[in-house]
């Protein structure tokens, strides 16, 4: 078997992306934002209060012939923005991009933080993360991924995120036409559940290549690239006006300022950020002053390539064993 379907930016600045699934019998279909960084598939419900509701598509499992109550299971799960959730748990049919899952766990929301209530395009999250990470209590349940993973043509699946346009999600196959050139596999730390790897070393501008291993997780639920404060302050040396607002959480900067580019490596592949990437978004709409899509990661414990770095790629999440990822220009 294989899967394909839509990654579709939610908002002008690519703050995440959204995916259509169908769900049940006969098919309830919501777009969830699919995440890398955690393990958890958990929709807006019918047991969603009316209050936490804003406009997001529900999933209603008592109009599902095939919902099954997976009986005193529960879930709770914080994000590293603080925003939370919490709920009972179904299994049901569950399609992504015409693959199928029959017995899917679908964690219901009873409870929503205030940030995803106001984030009215997302009706949930689907989580691509290592299923160690899943909340469901007393028994943990499997990702989408890991229970497709079996049928799958090839146990991968591949995201092809772009700027301001619907990239995609395909499960089971590497599409060519989507990559130039070679994919470069790297190894994967799966502890604790997130797809850590270690990028080779990076450089600001047209400057020198500086060599050393930096190690982090490849997330498309975090939008920006949070990287060690001396990385971060290099390249913001190089952007007139930059400077680290408490005021506003991160670097800032005059958005007339020219910004250069940024370049990872992954083994002896490079890959370049374009300055528009990184130059994120107005910190208010009409201001002239811009957030950076490149903040620094301390206080994280974590380094994140999220999607202002993922934008630059075709990635490959191969779910063989031992898991790798693989990294191509595209
Ligand atoms: C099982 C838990 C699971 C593994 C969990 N995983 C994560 O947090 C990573 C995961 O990829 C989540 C997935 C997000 C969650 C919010 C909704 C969208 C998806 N990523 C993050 O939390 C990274 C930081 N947040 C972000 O990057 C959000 C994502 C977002 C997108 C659209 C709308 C709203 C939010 N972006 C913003 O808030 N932005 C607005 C501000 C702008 N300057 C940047 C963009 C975790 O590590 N939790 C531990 C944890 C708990 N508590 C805290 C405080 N930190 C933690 N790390």
């Amino acid at each position: 078997d294989t899967g394909s379907a839509a990654a579709v930016p939610i908002d002008d600045v690519d703050i995440a992306y959204v995916t259509p699934v169908t769900i049940g019998t006969p098919p309830q279909t919501l777009q969830l934002d699919f995440d890398t960084g955690s393990s958890d598939l958990w929709v807006f419900s019918s047991h969603t209060p009316a209050s936490q509701v804003r406009g997001q598509e529900i999933y209603s499992p008592n109009k599902s012939s095939t919902a099954k109550l997976l009986e005193g299971h529960t879930w709770s799960i914080t994000y590293g923005d603080g925003s939370a959730s919490r709920g009972n748990v179904y299994v049901d049919n569950f399609t992504v991009g015409g693959l199928s899952v029959a017995q899917q766990a679908v964690q219901t929301a009873q409870q929503v933080s205030s940030s995803f209530t106001s984030e009215t395009n997302i009706d949930g999250l689907l989580g691509l993360g290592f299923s160690t990470l899943n909340t469901v209590s007393p028994k943990s349940q499997l990702t989408f991924f890991d229970n497709a993973k079996a049928s799958l043509d090839s146990p991968v699946f591949t995201v092809d995120l772009k700027a301001q346009a619907a990239g995609t999600y395909d499960f089971g196959f590497i599409d060519k036409a989507k990559y130039t050139g070679e994919i470069t596999y790297v190894p994967v730390n799966t502890n604790p559940g997130y797809w850590t790897f270690t990028s080779s070393g990076y450089a600001v501008g047209s400057g020198s290549f500086s060599s050393q291993s930096i190690t982090g997780i490849a997330d498309t639920g975090t939008s920006l690239v949070y990287l060690p404060t001396a990385i971060v302050t290099a390249y913001y040396r190089q952007v007139s006006g930059a400077t680290n607002s408490r005021n506003y959480g991160g670097y800032v900067f005059p958005c007339s300022s020219a910004l250069p580019t940024f370049t990872f490596g992954v083994g002896d592949a490079r890959f370049t950020i374009p300055s528009s990437y990184i130059s994120y978004s107005p910190i208010a709409p009409g201001s002239s002053t811009c957030f950076g899509g490149l903040q620094s990661s301390s206080g994280l414990g974590i380094n994140i390539w999220g999607d202002v770095a993922l934008k630059a790629a075709f990635v490959v999440f191969n779910g063989a064993n031992p898991p790798t990822i693989g990294w191509a220009k595209k």
